[in-house]
Protein backbone atom coordinates (compact mmCIF):
# COMPACT_ATOMS: atom_id res chain seq x y z
CA UNK A 1 0.00 0.00 0.00
CA UNK A 2 2.83 2.40 1.01
CA UNK A 3 4.52 2.73 -2.36
CA UNK A 4 1.11 2.75 -4.28
CA UNK A 5 0.64 6.19 -2.14
CA UNK A 6 3.80 7.25 -2.62
CA UNK A 7 3.30 6.57 -6.02
CA UNK A 8 -0.09 8.27 -6.70
CA UNK A 9 1.32 11.49 -4.31
CA UNK A 10 4.72 11.49 -6.72
CA UNK A 11 2.55 11.11 -9.90
CA UNK A 12 0.29 14.28 -8.40
CA UNK A 13 3.19 15.94 -7.18
CA UNK A 14 4.79 15.96 -10.62
CA UNK A 15 1.20 16.88 -12.23
CA UNK A 16 0.48 20.05 -10.32
CA UNK A 17 4.30 21.01 -11.35
CA UNK A 18 3.55 20.58 -14.71
CA UNK A 19 0.48 22.47 -14.67
CA UNK A 20 1.70 25.53 -12.67
CA UNK A 21 4.61 25.45 -15.23
CA UNK A 22 2.52 25.80 -18.02
CA UNK A 23 0.63 28.43 -16.33
CA UNK A 24 3.70 30.47 -16.12
CA UNK A 25 4.64 29.76 -19.32
CA UNK A 26 1.14 31.00 -20.36
CA UNK A 27 1.35 33.98 -17.99
CA UNK A 28 4.80 34.90 -19.43
CA UNK A 29 3.26 34.70 -23.11
CA UNK A 30 0.75 36.85 -22.37
CA UNK A 31 2.86 39.82 -20.05
CA UNK A 32 6.32 39.28 -21.94
CA UNK A 33 6.63 37.28 -25.08
CA UNK A 34 3.73 38.94 -26.85
CA UNK A 35 4.02 42.46 -26.12
CA UNK A 36 7.63 42.63 -26.86
CA UNK A 37 6.73 40.88 -30.40
CA UNK A 38 3.75 43.23 -31.17
CA UNK A 39 6.18 45.81 -29.82
CA UNK A 40 8.91 45.16 -32.53
CA UNK A 41 6.12 44.76 -35.05
CA UNK A 42 4.83 48.08 -34.87
CA UNK A 43 8.43 49.93 -34.21
CA UNK A 44 9.32 48.30 -37.67
CA UNK A 45 6.18 49.79 -39.35
CA UNK A 46 7.56 53.35 -38.04
CA UNK A 47 4.84 53.37 -34.54
CA UNK A 48 6.31 54.47 -31.52
CA UNK A 49 5.52 55.05 -28.09
CA UNK A 50 6.97 54.43 -24.66
CA UNK A 51 8.55 51.22 -23.87
CA UNK A 52 6.39 48.41 -22.10
CA UNK A 53 7.34 47.90 -18.48
CA UNK A 54 6.69 44.28 -17.42
CA UNK A 55 3.18 43.30 -16.20
CA UNK A 56 1.91 47.21 -15.95
CA UNK A 57 2.22 48.94 -18.87
CA UNK A 58 2.40 52.30 -18.82
CA UNK A 59 -0.76 52.47 -16.51
CA UNK A 60 1.45 53.63 -13.31
CA UNK A 61 3.26 56.29 -15.85
CA UNK A 62 -0.08 57.66 -16.60
CA UNK A 63 -2.03 57.29 -13.32
CA UNK A 64 1.31 59.56 -11.87
CA UNK A 65 0.83 62.09 -14.96
CA UNK A 66 -2.63 62.19 -14.26
CA UNK A 67 -2.47 62.91 -10.60
CA UNK A 68 0.22 65.86 -10.90
CA UNK A 69 -2.47 67.52 -14.06
CA UNK A 70 -5.17 66.93 -11.96
CA UNK A 71 -3.81 67.78 -8.56
CA UNK A 72 -4.61 71.17 -8.92
CA UNK A 73 -6.61 73.81 -10.37
CA UNK A 74 -5.33 75.57 -13.30
CA UNK A 75 -3.78 79.01 -12.96
CA UNK A 76 -5.89 81.13 -14.89
CA UNK A 77 -9.42 80.49 -17.02
CA UNK A 78 -8.20 78.48 -20.21
CA UNK A 79 -9.41 76.38 -21.83
CA UNK A 80 -6.89 74.42 -22.50
CA UNK A 81 -7.39 71.27 -21.06
CA UNK A 82 -6.16 68.76 -23.21
CA UNK A 83 -2.65 68.39 -21.63
CA UNK A 84 -4.29 68.50 -17.80
CA UNK A 85 -7.25 65.92 -18.46
CA UNK A 86 -5.46 63.42 -20.97
CA UNK A 87 -1.53 64.57 -19.90
CA UNK A 88 -0.21 61.38 -21.64
CA UNK A 89 -1.74 61.35 -24.47
CA UNK A 90 -0.76 65.12 -25.16
CA UNK A 91 2.66 64.24 -24.33
CA UNK A 92 3.41 61.05 -26.49
CA UNK A 93 1.49 62.20 -29.48
CA UNK A 94 3.94 64.87 -29.38
CA UNK A 95 7.08 63.10 -28.51
CA UNK A 96 6.05 59.82 -30.62
CA UNK A 97 3.60 60.90 -33.76
CA UNK A 98 0.14 61.21 -34.22
CA UNK A 99 -0.53 57.90 -33.83
CA UNK A 100 1.73 55.67 -30.92
CA UNK A 101 1.63 52.75 -29.27
CA UNK A 102 1.04 52.35 -25.75
CA UNK A 103 0.34 49.88 -23.18
CA UNK A 104 -2.54 49.08 -20.76
CA UNK A 105 -0.80 46.33 -18.60
CA UNK A 106 0.21 43.80 -21.08
CA UNK A 107 -2.90 45.28 -23.53
CA UNK A 108 -1.57 46.89 -26.72
CA UNK A 109 -3.44 50.33 -27.21
CA UNK A 110 -3.05 52.05 -30.66
CA UNK A 111 -4.13 55.56 -29.56
CA UNK A 112 -5.03 57.17 -33.06
CA UNK A 113 -5.25 60.99 -33.82
CA UNK A 114 -5.59 61.34 -37.36
CA UNK A 115 -9.18 62.00 -38.54
CA UNK A 116 -9.21 59.95 -41.62
CA UNK A 117 -8.15 57.13 -39.74
CA UNK A 118 -10.61 57.62 -36.54
CA UNK A 119 -13.38 57.78 -39.70
CA UNK A 120 -12.36 54.47 -41.02
CA UNK A 121 -12.13 52.97 -37.74
CA UNK A 122 -15.67 54.20 -36.02
CA UNK A 123 -17.07 53.66 -39.48
CA UNK A 124 -16.86 50.05 -40.22
CA UNK A 125 -19.13 47.72 -38.64
CA UNK A 126 -18.97 45.83 -35.65
CA UNK A 127 -16.97 42.70 -37.17
CA UNK A 128 -13.93 44.68 -37.85
CA UNK A 129 -13.09 46.97 -35.34
CA UNK A 130 -16.10 46.56 -32.24
CA UNK A 131 -16.74 47.25 -29.11
CA UNK A 132 -13.87 46.38 -26.12
CA UNK A 133 -15.39 43.60 -23.64
CA UNK A 134 -16.58 45.09 -20.78
CA UNK A 135 -14.95 43.62 -17.03
CA UNK A 136 -14.98 44.23 -13.67
CA UNK A 137 -16.60 47.37 -12.58
CA UNK A 138 -17.41 48.82 -15.80
CA UNK A 139 -19.89 46.00 -16.95
CA UNK A 140 -21.76 46.08 -13.18
CA UNK A 141 -21.92 49.62 -14.40
CA UNK A 142 -23.16 48.96 -17.93
CA UNK A 143 -23.86 45.51 -18.10
CA UNK A 144 -24.90 44.16 -21.56
CA UNK A 145 -26.48 47.19 -22.75
CA UNK A 146 -27.05 49.25 -26.12
CA UNK A 147 -23.53 50.72 -25.29
CA UNK A 148 -21.79 47.86 -24.69
CA UNK A 149 -23.59 44.82 -26.65
CA UNK A 150 -22.68 43.36 -30.22
CA UNK A 151 -24.30 41.67 -32.85
CA UNK A 152 -27.96 40.88 -33.50
CA UNK A 153 -28.75 42.14 -30.14
CA UNK A 154 -27.10 45.59 -30.75
CA UNK A 155 -29.40 45.58 -33.87
CA UNK A 156 -32.35 44.93 -31.86
CA UNK A 157 -31.54 47.22 -29.28
CA UNK A 158 -30.59 50.03 -31.42
CA UNK A 159 -33.80 50.00 -33.40
CA UNK A 160 -35.65 50.39 -29.84
CA UNK A 161 -34.17 53.29 -28.94
CA UNK A 162 -34.04 54.92 -32.19
CA UNK A 163 -37.61 54.90 -32.10
CA UNK A 164 -37.61 56.30 -29.00
CA UNK A 165 -35.07 58.69 -29.05
CA UNK A 166 -36.46 60.63 -32.74
CA UNK A 167 -39.36 61.98 -34.15
CA UNK A 168 -42.24 62.50 -32.91
CA UNK A 169 -41.76 60.54 -29.74
CA UNK A 170 -39.01 62.98 -28.89
CA UNK A 171 -41.17 65.60 -29.44
CA UNK A 172 -43.84 63.82 -27.40
CA UNK A 173 -41.09 64.78 -24.22
CA UNK A 174 -40.51 67.86 -24.83
CA UNK A 175 -43.51 68.81 -22.26
CA UNK A 176 -41.78 66.88 -19.60
CA UNK A 177 -38.77 68.47 -20.18
CA UNK A 178 -40.04 72.05 -20.08
CA UNK A 179 -41.64 70.84 -16.86
CA UNK A 180 -38.68 69.81 -15.38
CA UNK A 181 -36.77 73.09 -16.61
CA UNK A 182 -39.56 74.86 -15.26
CA UNK A 183 -39.72 73.01 -11.47
CA UNK A 184 -35.53 74.32 -11.38
CA UNK A 185 -35.73 77.62 -12.29
CA UNK A 186 -38.69 78.54 -9.70
CA UNK A 187 -35.84 77.09 -6.88
CA UNK A 188 -33.54 79.35 -8.57
CA UNK A 189 -35.55 82.37 -8.23
CA UNK A 190 -34.61 82.40 -4.21
CA UNK A 191 -31.05 83.21 -5.59
CA UNK A 192 -31.43 86.03 -7.32
CA UNK A 193 -28.68 88.56 -6.66
CA UNK A 194 -26.83 85.82 -5.30
CA UNK A 195 -24.32 82.85 -5.64
CA UNK A 196 -25.66 79.64 -7.51
CA UNK A 197 -23.91 76.30 -8.07
CA UNK A 198 -25.19 75.30 -11.11
CA UNK A 199 -23.58 71.72 -12.19
CA UNK A 200 -25.48 70.08 -8.89
CA UNK A 201 -28.80 72.09 -10.41
CA UNK A 202 -28.19 70.37 -13.61
CA UNK A 203 -27.35 67.18 -12.27
CA UNK A 204 -31.20 67.01 -10.47
CA UNK A 205 -32.50 68.52 -13.87
CA UNK A 206 -31.35 65.70 -16.29
CA UNK A 207 -32.07 62.84 -13.42
CA UNK A 208 -35.55 63.99 -13.15
CA UNK A 209 -35.61 64.56 -17.43
CA UNK A 210 -34.57 60.83 -18.06
CA UNK A 211 -36.39 59.25 -15.72
CA UNK A 212 -39.83 61.03 -16.44
CA UNK A 213 -39.48 60.83 -19.81
CA UNK A 214 -37.30 57.12 -20.53
CA UNK A 215 -39.02 55.32 -18.05
CA UNK A 216 -42.16 57.32 -16.35
CA UNK A 217 -40.97 57.27 -12.86
CA UNK A 218 -40.19 60.51 -10.79
CA UNK A 219 -37.29 61.84 -10.02
CA UNK A 220 -37.47 59.97 -6.45
CA UNK A 221 -37.76 56.88 -7.71
CA UNK A 222 -35.08 57.11 -9.88
CA UNK A 223 -32.73 58.83 -7.43
CA UNK A 224 -31.49 55.82 -5.89
CA UNK A 225 -30.34 54.33 -9.08
CA UNK A 226 -28.54 57.86 -10.03
CA UNK A 227 -26.83 57.61 -6.52
CA UNK A 228 -26.24 53.79 -6.73
CA UNK A 229 -24.51 54.69 -10.49
CA UNK A 230 -22.57 57.67 -8.81
CA UNK A 231 -20.70 55.74 -6.72
CA UNK A 232 -20.08 53.15 -8.92
CA UNK A 233 -18.91 55.38 -11.31
CA UNK A 234 -16.41 56.55 -8.71
CA UNK A 235 -15.33 52.92 -8.38
CA UNK A 236 -14.85 52.71 -11.78
CA UNK A 237 -12.42 55.43 -12.35
CA UNK A 238 -10.39 55.24 -9.15
CA UNK A 239 -9.66 51.76 -10.71
CA UNK A 240 -9.50 52.92 -13.96
CA UNK A 241 -5.71 52.21 -14.50
CA UNK A 242 -4.80 49.30 -11.61
CA UNK A 243 -4.24 45.86 -13.41
CA UNK A 244 -4.71 42.71 -11.67
CA UNK A 245 -3.64 39.70 -11.95
CA UNK A 246 -6.35 37.13 -13.99
CA UNK A 247 -7.67 35.01 -11.59
CA UNK A 248 -6.65 36.19 -9.13
CA UNK A 249 -8.34 39.05 -8.47
CA UNK A 250 -11.62 36.35 -7.94
CA UNK A 251 -10.42 35.03 -5.16
CA UNK A 252 -8.98 38.20 -3.48
CA UNK A 253 -11.27 40.72 -3.34
CA UNK A 254 -11.07 44.31 -2.48
CA UNK A 255 -13.30 46.79 -0.93
CA UNK A 256 -14.14 48.29 -4.03
CA UNK A 257 -15.00 44.54 -5.45
CA UNK A 258 -17.71 43.84 -2.21
CA UNK A 259 -19.27 47.36 -2.49
CA UNK A 260 -19.77 47.05 -6.28
CA UNK A 261 -21.46 44.06 -5.95
CA UNK A 262 -23.31 45.05 -3.62
CA UNK A 263 -24.37 48.53 -5.74
CA UNK A 264 -24.72 46.28 -8.44
CA UNK A 265 -27.64 44.02 -6.70
CA UNK A 266 -29.00 46.40 -5.24
CA UNK A 267 -29.43 48.46 -9.07
CA UNK A 268 -31.52 45.40 -9.98
CA UNK A 269 -33.63 45.26 -7.60
CA UNK A 270 -34.52 48.94 -7.73
CA UNK A 271 -34.76 48.46 -11.68
CA UNK A 272 -36.66 45.66 -11.19
CA UNK A 273 -39.26 47.08 -9.02
CA UNK A 274 -39.81 50.16 -11.29
CA UNK A 275 -40.61 47.37 -14.05
CA UNK A 276 -42.98 45.61 -12.03
CA UNK A 277 -44.43 48.69 -11.23
CA UNK A 278 -44.81 49.81 -15.00
CA UNK A 279 -46.25 46.59 -15.81
CA UNK A 280 -48.81 46.98 -13.58
CA UNK A 281 -49.50 50.42 -14.87
CA UNK A 282 -49.29 49.12 -18.61
CA UNK A 283 -52.15 46.82 -17.32
CA UNK A 284 -54.49 49.20 -15.74
CA UNK A 285 -54.56 51.95 -18.29
CA UNK A 286 -53.59 51.81 -22.01
CA UNK A 287 -53.22 55.41 -21.98
CA UNK A 288 -49.39 56.11 -20.69
CA UNK A 289 -46.95 57.27 -23.12
CA UNK A 290 -45.37 54.81 -25.04
CA UNK A 291 -41.89 55.44 -22.90
CA UNK A 292 -38.44 53.61 -23.15
CA UNK A 293 -39.21 51.52 -20.96
CA UNK A 294 -42.82 50.58 -22.15
CA UNK A 295 -40.95 50.28 -25.12
CA UNK A 296 -38.72 47.27 -23.54
CA UNK A 297 -41.82 45.81 -21.55
CA UNK A 298 -43.51 45.43 -25.13
CA UNK A 299 -40.13 43.84 -26.65
CA UNK A 300 -39.91 41.23 -23.91
CA UNK A 301 -43.42 39.74 -24.54
CA UNK A 302 -42.54 40.00 -27.98
CA UNK A 303 -42.54 35.82 -29.78
CA UNK A 304 -40.55 36.25 -32.40
CA UNK A 305 -37.23 35.33 -31.16
CA UNK A 306 -35.45 37.93 -32.97
CA UNK A 307 -36.99 40.85 -31.20
CA UNK A 308 -38.19 39.30 -27.86
CA UNK A 309 -35.30 40.50 -24.66
CA UNK A 310 -35.01 38.89 -21.42
CA UNK A 311 -35.52 40.86 -17.82
CA UNK A 312 -31.28 40.86 -17.40
CA UNK A 313 -31.33 42.46 -21.17
CA UNK A 314 -34.08 45.27 -19.84
CA UNK A 315 -31.77 45.76 -16.47
CA UNK A 316 -28.70 46.40 -18.73
CA UNK A 317 -30.77 49.07 -20.65
CA UNK A 318 -32.38 50.76 -17.96
CA UNK A 319 -28.60 51.15 -16.33
CA UNK A 320 -27.23 51.99 -20.11
CA UNK A 321 -29.63 55.17 -20.44
CA UNK A 322 -29.66 56.35 -17.17
CA UNK A 323 -26.29 56.38 -16.96
CA UNK A 324 -25.59 57.84 -20.56
CA UNK A 325 -28.57 60.37 -20.40
CA UNK A 326 -27.45 61.91 -17.15
CA UNK A 327 -23.87 62.93 -16.60
CA UNK A 328 -23.21 63.56 -20.36
CA UNK A 329 -25.97 66.54 -20.47
CA UNK A 330 -25.11 67.92 -16.91
CA UNK A 331 -21.31 68.32 -18.36
CA UNK A 332 -22.90 70.19 -21.48
CA UNK A 333 -25.16 72.29 -19.51
CA UNK A 334 -22.39 73.26 -16.74
CA UNK A 335 -19.58 73.72 -19.02
CA UNK A 336 -21.94 75.91 -21.23
CA UNK A 337 -23.08 78.22 -18.75
CA UNK A 338 -19.62 78.47 -17.47
CA UNK A 339 -18.76 79.81 -21.25
CA UNK A 340 -21.76 82.16 -21.23
CA UNK A 341 -20.72 84.06 -17.69
CA UNK A 342 -17.14 84.18 -19.02
CA UNK A 343 -18.06 85.56 -22.48
CA UNK A 344 -20.85 88.11 -21.61
CA UNK A 345 -20.60 89.31 -25.42
CA UNK A 346 -22.78 85.85 -26.54
CA UNK A 347 -24.41 85.30 -23.53
CA UNK A 348 -26.39 88.87 -24.81
CA UNK A 349 -26.38 87.35 -28.15
CA UNK A 350 -27.82 84.14 -27.39
CA UNK A 351 -30.84 85.80 -25.36
CA UNK A 352 -31.22 88.34 -28.36
CA UNK A 353 -31.65 85.11 -30.03
CA UNK A 354 -34.19 83.49 -27.46
CA UNK A 355 -36.43 86.70 -27.34
CA UNK A 356 -36.85 86.90 -30.87
CA UNK A 357 -37.80 83.81 -31.22
CA UNK A 358 -39.87 82.81 -28.44
CA UNK A 359 -40.41 86.41 -26.44
CA UNK A 360 -41.15 85.07 -23.13
CA UNK A 361 -42.96 82.16 -24.03
CA UNK A 362 -41.71 78.55 -23.37
CA UNK A 363 -39.63 76.95 -26.31
CA UNK A 364 -40.92 74.46 -28.82
CA UNK A 365 -39.47 71.69 -30.79
CA UNK A 366 -39.36 73.17 -34.01
CA UNK A 367 -37.97 76.58 -33.39
CA UNK A 368 -35.48 74.86 -31.00
CA UNK A 369 -33.82 72.91 -33.75
CA UNK A 370 -33.85 76.72 -35.75
CA UNK A 371 -31.72 78.38 -33.28
CA UNK A 372 -28.23 79.27 -34.94
CA UNK A 373 -26.82 81.42 -32.33
CA UNK A 374 -27.65 78.98 -29.64
CA UNK A 375 -26.58 75.99 -31.69
CA UNK A 376 -22.85 77.59 -32.64
CA UNK A 377 -22.11 78.36 -28.64
CA UNK A 378 -23.51 74.60 -27.84
CA UNK A 379 -21.29 73.30 -30.82
CA UNK A 380 -18.25 75.23 -29.41
CA UNK A 381 -18.75 73.96 -26.32
CA UNK A 382 -18.92 70.43 -26.83
CA UNK A 383 -15.41 71.11 -29.04
CA UNK A 384 -14.00 72.83 -25.93
CA UNK A 385 -15.03 70.55 -23.08
CA UNK A 386 -15.95 67.04 -24.74
CA UNK A 387 -17.98 65.19 -22.26
CA UNK A 388 -17.06 61.88 -23.68
CA UNK A 389 -12.97 62.74 -23.84
CA UNK A 390 -12.15 59.19 -25.30
CA UNK A 391 -13.85 55.76 -27.34
CA UNK A 392 -12.41 52.84 -27.38
CA UNK A 393 -12.72 49.77 -29.85
CA UNK A 394 -10.63 46.37 -30.60
CA UNK A 395 -9.38 45.26 -33.71
CA UNK A 396 -11.17 41.49 -34.51
CA UNK A 397 -8.96 40.27 -37.22
CA UNK A 398 -5.66 41.59 -38.56
CA UNK A 399 -6.36 44.49 -40.69
CA UNK A 400 -4.79 47.63 -43.04
CA UNK A 401 -5.90 50.44 -41.17
CA UNK A 402 -3.99 53.77 -43.62
CA UNK A 403 -0.35 52.02 -44.06
CA UNK A 404 -0.47 50.10 -40.76
CA UNK A 405 -1.43 46.31 -40.42
CA UNK A 406 -2.97 45.74 -36.99
CA UNK A 407 -2.66 42.58 -34.87
CA UNK A 408 -5.88 41.31 -33.48
CA UNK A 409 -6.72 41.91 -30.12
CA UNK A 410 -5.02 45.62 -30.29
CA UNK A 411 -7.09 48.53 -28.47
CA UNK A 412 -7.49 51.17 -30.49
CA UNK A 413 -7.94 54.77 -28.20
CA UNK A 414 -9.88 57.69 -30.17
CA UNK A 415 -10.17 60.86 -28.12
CA UNK A 416 -12.27 63.41 -29.13
CA UNK A 417 -10.63 65.79 -26.56
CA UNK A 418 -7.34 65.20 -28.57
CA UNK A 419 -9.30 66.34 -32.14
CA UNK A 420 -10.80 69.19 -30.76
CA UNK A 421 -7.68 71.06 -29.60
CA UNK A 422 -5.64 69.81 -32.68
CA UNK A 423 -4.44 73.43 -34.19
CA UNK A 424 -3.57 71.37 -37.62
CA UNK A 425 -7.74 71.37 -37.39
CA UNK A 426 -8.76 74.04 -36.00
CA UNK A 427 -6.41 76.81 -35.89
CA UNK A 428 -4.11 78.83 -34.04
CA UNK A 429 -7.68 80.52 -31.80
CA UNK A 430 -7.80 76.09 -30.90
CA UNK A 431 -7.74 76.79 -27.17
CA UNK A 432 -10.36 80.01 -27.54
CA UNK A 433 -14.16 80.13 -27.20
CA UNK A 434 -15.07 81.25 -31.39
CA UNK A 435 -18.93 80.01 -31.88
CA UNK A 436 -18.62 81.93 -34.88
CA UNK A 437 -16.12 79.09 -36.73
CA UNK A 438 -19.21 76.94 -36.37
CA UNK A 439 -21.28 79.81 -38.88
CA UNK A 440 -21.08 78.16 -42.15
CA UNK A 441 -21.59 74.16 -40.36
CA UNK A 442 -19.49 71.83 -39.00
CA UNK A 443 -18.60 70.69 -42.53
CA UNK A 444 -17.10 74.15 -42.99
CA UNK A 445 -15.61 74.20 -39.41
CA UNK A 446 -13.98 70.60 -39.89
CA UNK A 447 -12.99 71.62 -43.61
CA UNK A 448 -14.71 68.76 -44.90
CA UNK A 449 -13.43 66.48 -42.21
CA UNK A 450 -16.20 65.34 -40.21
CA UNK A 451 -14.23 62.96 -38.16
CA UNK A 452 -12.66 66.13 -36.51
CA UNK A 453 -16.00 66.84 -34.53
CA UNK A 454 -16.93 64.04 -32.30
CA UNK A 455 -18.67 65.21 -29.41
CA UNK A 456 -21.48 62.43 -29.82
CA UNK A 457 -19.08 59.51 -31.11
CA UNK A 458 -19.44 58.73 -35.18
CA UNK A 459 -20.52 56.38 -37.30
CA UNK A 460 -23.29 53.58 -36.54
CA UNK A 461 -22.60 53.42 -32.85
CA UNK A 462 -22.61 57.31 -32.47
CA UNK A 463 -24.90 58.63 -29.34
CA UNK A 464 -28.64 57.41 -29.92
CA UNK A 465 -29.51 60.13 -27.96
CA UNK A 466 -27.62 62.92 -29.32
CA UNK A 467 -30.94 64.72 -30.45
CA UNK A 468 -32.66 64.14 -26.97
CA UNK A 469 -29.19 65.65 -25.41
CA UNK A 470 -29.62 68.10 -27.43
CA UNK A 471 -33.17 69.22 -27.00
CA UNK A 472 -33.33 69.05 -23.36
CA UNK A 473 -30.14 71.37 -22.94
CA UNK A 474 -31.05 74.00 -25.45
CA UNK A 475 -34.51 73.67 -23.56
CA UNK A 476 -33.05 74.56 -20.11
CA UNK A 477 -30.89 77.29 -21.96
CA UNK A 478 -33.55 78.88 -23.33
CA UNK A 479 -35.27 79.15 -20.41
CA UNK A 480 -32.60 80.32 -17.87
CA UNK A 481 -31.58 82.94 -20.44
CA UNK A 482 -35.44 83.96 -20.65
CA UNK A 483 -35.17 84.69 -16.68
CA UNK A 484 -32.02 85.73 -15.41
CA UNK A 485 -29.11 87.61 -16.39
CA UNK A 486 -25.80 85.76 -14.94
CA UNK A 487 -22.15 86.15 -14.48
CA UNK A 488 -18.77 83.89 -13.14
CA UNK A 489 -18.57 84.14 -9.53
CA UNK A 490 -15.30 84.60 -7.67
CA UNK A 491 -15.43 81.69 -5.89
CA UNK A 492 -15.31 79.46 -9.11
CA UNK A 493 -12.49 77.54 -9.30
CA UNK A 494 -11.63 76.59 -12.55
CA UNK A 495 -10.36 72.61 -12.24
CA UNK A 496 -11.46 70.27 -15.14
CA UNK A 497 -11.07 66.75 -14.35
CA UNK A 498 -12.13 64.00 -15.89
CA UNK A 499 -14.58 61.49 -14.01
CA UNK A 500 -15.82 59.19 -16.81
CA UNK A 501 -16.81 62.24 -18.17
CA UNK A 502 -14.97 65.86 -18.26
CA UNK A 503 -16.35 67.49 -15.53
CA UNK A 504 -15.78 70.94 -12.63
CA UNK A 505 -14.08 69.17 -10.25
CA UNK A 506 -15.50 71.71 -7.72
CA UNK A 507 -18.99 72.73 -9.41
CA UNK A 508 -19.44 75.83 -11.73
CA UNK A 509 -20.41 78.74 -9.31
CA UNK A 510 -22.46 82.05 -10.84
CA UNK A 511 -24.42 84.67 -9.99
CA UNK A 512 -27.78 85.15 -10.32
CA UNK A 513 -29.41 88.64 -11.67
CA UNK A 514 -33.36 88.38 -12.31
CA UNK A 515 -34.50 89.99 -15.83
C1 LIG B 1 -24.23 65.87 -24.35
C2 LIG B 1 -24.69 64.68 -24.14
C3 LIG B 1 -24.10 63.41 -24.69
C4 LIG B 1 -22.85 63.15 -25.19
C5 LIG B 1 -21.68 64.13 -25.35
C6 LIG B 1 -22.81 61.76 -25.57
C7 LIG B 1 -21.72 61.13 -26.15
C8 LIG B 1 -21.74 59.84 -26.65
C9 LIG B 1 -20.65 59.23 -27.38
C10 LIG B 1 -19.31 59.87 -27.68
C11 LIG B 1 -21.06 57.99 -27.75
C12 LIG B 1 -20.27 56.99 -28.60
C13 LIG B 1 -19.44 56.06 -27.77
C14 LIG B 1 -18.62 55.11 -28.61
O1 LIG B 1 -18.54 55.24 -29.83
O2 LIG B 1 -18.02 54.20 -28.02
C15 LIG B 1 -22.39 57.79 -27.21
C16 LIG B 1 -23.12 56.64 -27.33
C17 LIG B 1 -24.32 56.43 -26.70
N1 LIG B 1 -25.09 57.37 -26.04
FE1 LIG B 1 -24.62 59.31 -25.75
N2 LIG B 1 -24.03 61.20 -25.28
C18 LIG B 1 -24.84 62.17 -24.74
C19 LIG B 1 -26.15 62.02 -24.33
C20 LIG B 1 -26.84 60.84 -24.33
C21 LIG B 1 -28.20 60.68 -23.86
C22 LIG B 1 -29.07 61.80 -23.33
C23 LIG B 1 -28.50 59.35 -24.00
C24 LIG B 1 -29.77 58.65 -23.68
C25 LIG B 1 -30.95 59.19 -23.70
C26 LIG B 1 -27.34 58.69 -24.56
C27 LIG B 1 -27.25 57.34 -24.84
C28 LIG B 1 -26.20 56.76 -25.53
C29 LIG B 1 -26.16 55.34 -25.88
C30 LIG B 1 -27.19 54.30 -25.49
C31 LIG B 1 -24.98 55.13 -26.62
C32 LIG B 1 -24.51 53.83 -27.25
C33 LIG B 1 -25.02 53.75 -28.67
C34 LIG B 1 -24.59 52.49 -29.39
O3 LIG B 1 -23.56 51.92 -29.08
O4 LIG B 1 -25.31 52.12 -30.34
N3 LIG B 1 -26.36 59.63 -24.75
N4 LIG B 1 -22.79 58.94 -26.57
Amino acid sequence: MGPMIGYVAGFLASFLFLYLILMLVKFLHKVWWMPIRIQHAMNSQGIKGPSYRFFHGNTKEISNMRLISMGRPMDHLSHEIFPRILPHVHLWSNLYGRNFLNWYGPQAQLVVTEAELIKEILYNKDDVYPKIELEGHAKKLLGDGLSSTKGDKWTKLRKLANGVFHGESLKSMIPAMICSAETMLERWKEYNGKEIEVFYEFRILTSEVISKTAFGSSYLEGKKIFDMLTKLTLIVSRNAHKIRIPGISNLIKTDDDIESEKLEQRMKDCIVKIIQKRDQETKVSDTIKSVFLGELLEASLDKDDMKRISLDDMVDECKTFYFAGHETTTSLLGWTILLLAIHQDWQEKARNEVFEFFGKTNPNHDSITKLKTMNMIVEESLRLYPPVPAIKRKVAREVRLGEMTLPPNMELYISPLAVHHDPTIWGDDVHMFNPDRFEGGIANATKNTPASFLPFGFGPRNCVGLNFALVEAKIALVMILQRFKFKLSPNYVHAPVQVFMVRPQHGVQILLHAL
